[in-house]
């Protein structure tokens, strides 16, 4: 005898762009390109055991809504969309229980024009991206979810100040202790909210938290590259450790931060075969794999009085 251990559905990729003009001058624009997943749960067995499509909800109707309230409503930021959407679909049929929403958004940036930013006109920051997801099931209120934001893609380098020696040493290492290599990654960091913090879901949806979202990812986004350029980094794993210290301390809002850093290694290219020609540095290999992959997650110290 089998049975339906677990299920949820819906739809992946709904790509809209979004322009917001401002009141007072239509052609001072502001766009959003984004990719949203909506997948429901609920009371769907029937569809999958016994063949009846009568509760299904079409993913083409859930594509339809994604788009419909992104018209209607101020997608700025995205945390607050997703609150409306699994607000909407959760309130909307009563036999959908909860929903998992996954926003990713574009980086499009204005560019100066004659000296000053462009009313209307954006640069694309190539595969870097803003990602929240949030989970919400409706039995538990609207004081309980899970939110997240996270950075993606964001890729960095440093030419120095980035060491690493000291470490565990047998009879399988052949790496060479250094206190000068190149370092970089692809930046994914991700910061866990605080629902308790940041209250219902109703009031997010209702635009209560939209400053507070909008700073925590320029602070974090800036602490991230101000680390990452200042510290004489010792390891990827002490600097991604400092970075999320660091966001943890500016955003009291914010429960755990972590991240996933790939270690893209640049190897020094040997040339003392070629008249024994030095190289300080200067020349090396990129190296596409294997690369290192270092994850953390840092949270609060609660003090037990
Ligand atoms: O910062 C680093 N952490 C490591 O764990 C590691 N391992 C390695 O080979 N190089 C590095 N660099």
């Amino acid at each position: 005898m089998s049975y339906l251990a677990d299920s949820t559905y819906g739809k992946d990729n709904v790509k809209f762009l979004k322009v917001k003009k401002d009141p007072s001058n239509p052609k001072l624009q502001q766009v959003m390109e984004a990719t949203v997943k909506v997948l429901l749960r609920g009371n769907f067995d029937v569809s999958y055991t016994e063949a009846d499509n009568s509760p299904i909800v079409p993913t083409d109707t859930v594509k339809n809504t994604i788009l419909i309230l992104a018209r209607q409503n101020d997608t700025w930021p995205t945390e607050k969309f997703a609150a409306k959407l699994a607000l909407h679909f959760t309130g909307k049929y009563s036999h959908v229980s909860g929903v998992s929403i996954k926003i990713y958004q574009e980086r499009w940036v204005k560019y100066d024009v004659d000296g000053r930013p462009s009313q209307h006109s954006f640069v694309h920051q190539g595969p870097e991206k803003k990602i929240v997801e949030l989970e919400y099931d409706k039995v538990n209120g609207p004081t309980h979810y899970k939110l997240s934001t996270s950075i993606k893609d964001l890729t960095v380098l440093k030419s120095t100040n980035s060491m690493f020696y000291d470490y565990n040493v047998c009879e399988y290492t052949t790496l060479k202790p250094t206190t000068d290599r190149v370092l970089s990654t692809d930046i994914f960091a991700v910061w866990d909210w605080s629902a308790s913090k940041l209250g219902p879901l109703t009031a997010i949806a209702a635009g209560a938290s939209d400053l507070v979202f909008d700073k925590v990812f320029n602070d974090a986004r800036d602490i991230t590259l101000d680390i990452f350029a200042k510290e004489n980094s010792v390891s990827v794993q002490a600097t991604m450790y400092n970075m999320g210290v660091a966001i943890l301390a500016k955003a009291p809002q914010v429960e755990y931060v972590s991240y996933e850093l790939p270690n893209k290694h640049y190897i020094l290219f040997d040339l003392k075969w070629f008249q024994g020609l030095s190289n300080d540095n200067e020349l090396f290999y990129p190296s596409p794999h294997p690369n290192g992959l270092i994850r953390c997650k840092v949270g609060r110290k609660t003090s037990k009085l």
